[in-house]
């Protein structure tokens, strides 16, 4: 459970109930799915929002991503916001309704929900970020891109980086990996453009993260400019920093660069509030939820325009 002064972030279950209300109460453009299971046996859910839910349409789809770390739970928040803007107002604001119509929209909030479990299973947090694996895995290097490739992971299961002991040996990576799989229709990845949300530093990131390079295997110029293109518009509109991911550190294994190498998905990760430690780091009160949410408002409607080009 959260601290008593915490109650407004979501439990696991607590989660898991605002999915099936937001699906039966918006039963035509909310679909629940599950992409898979954790380590100890917890449903890893997600949904689909768009118009006739229920039927696979030719629109373009979007992944939002959310606490692949355990103590961000100001992800799960994001992502349930993101849920709930683009159902309440499904039919009174335009924007909207032409979002929700023209796109297929998939929210996953907790990648690693017994992560997130154990995180709040104390009196206290005990600031875990990984799963909850017997050696527990740090699941940004676990992704199957340039694995291990680059000192951007730690072989040392006792390491805070722990990548695995192979690509995708979390169920956790390997049930997302799947389910994106699974989006590719006659050939073509239906998915175009992801974010995964983590906290913290007020960031807006872009592959390749396992080199500095921009011209890469597997990223033209021109693509790499586009990233920065579209991270930059966005940056510009919740004031956080926006770069390449590996100008801060050089990460493998990230699910950013998976999702662009092996599907040509626009993938980016949103490091949330706040700007820098301080007293609050990873645990920021409650009160500013509803606030560093809805920050992302604009750069989401960014991403899903962009989705269609
Ligand atoms: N949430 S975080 O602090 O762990 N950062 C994430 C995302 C990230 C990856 C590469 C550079 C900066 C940030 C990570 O996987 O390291
Ligand atoms: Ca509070
Ligand atoms: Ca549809
Ligand atoms: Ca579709
Ligand atoms: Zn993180």
């Amino acid at each position: 459970e959260f601290p008593a002064e915490d109650s407004g972030y979501h439990t696991y279950s607590e989660m898991l109930t605002e999915l099936d209300e937001a699906a039966s109460w918006h039963p035509d453009i909310v679909d629940r799915t599950t992409v898979g299971r954790s380590a100890e046996g917890r449903e890893i859910p997600a949904v689909k929002i768009s118009d006739n839910a229920g039927v696979d349409e030719d629109e373009p789809e979007v992944l939002f991503t959310c606490n692949q770390h355990a103590r961000e739970h100001l992800t799960a928040e994001m992502c349930l916001h993101i849920l709930k803007r683009y159902t309440d107002n499904y039919g009174s604001d335009r924007a909207i309704s032409d979002a929700v119509d023209g796109r297929e929209i998939w929210v996953v909030p907790m990648v690693n929900p017994d992560g997130v479990a154990h995180d709040i299973s104390g009196s206290d947090y005990l600031g875990w970020r990984r799963n909850r694996q017997a050696n527990p895995v740090d699941l940004n290097r676990n992704w199957g891109h340039q694995w291990g490739c680059c000192g951007g992971s730690s072989g040392d299961p006792n390491s805070s980086t722990y990548r695995g002991p192979e690509a995708f040996s979390a169920p956790e990576t390997a049930s997302l990996r799947d389910f994106v799989n699974s989006r590719v229709v006659d050939g073509t990845q239906q998915i175009t453009a992801h974010i995964d949300f983590h906290t913290f530093s007020e960031l807006v990131l872009w592959p390749y993260g396992y080199t500095t390079a921009e011209n890469a295997p597997g990223m033209t110029r021109e693509e790499y400019r586009r990233f920065a293109d579209v991270g930059k518009a966005m940056a510009a509109t919740n004031g956080y920093d926006p770069m390449q991911s590996s100008e801060l550190y050089v990460t493998d294994g990230s699910v950013n660069d998976w999702m662009w190498a092996e599907h040509d998905i626009l993938s980016f990760t949103f490091e949330m509030y706040p700007g820098s430690g301080g007293s609050e780091g990873f645990y920021p009160p409650d009160e500013v939820i509803q606030r560093e949410t809805s920050r992302n408002d604009e750069a989401v409607s960014i991403l899903l325009d962009e989705s269609g080009r």
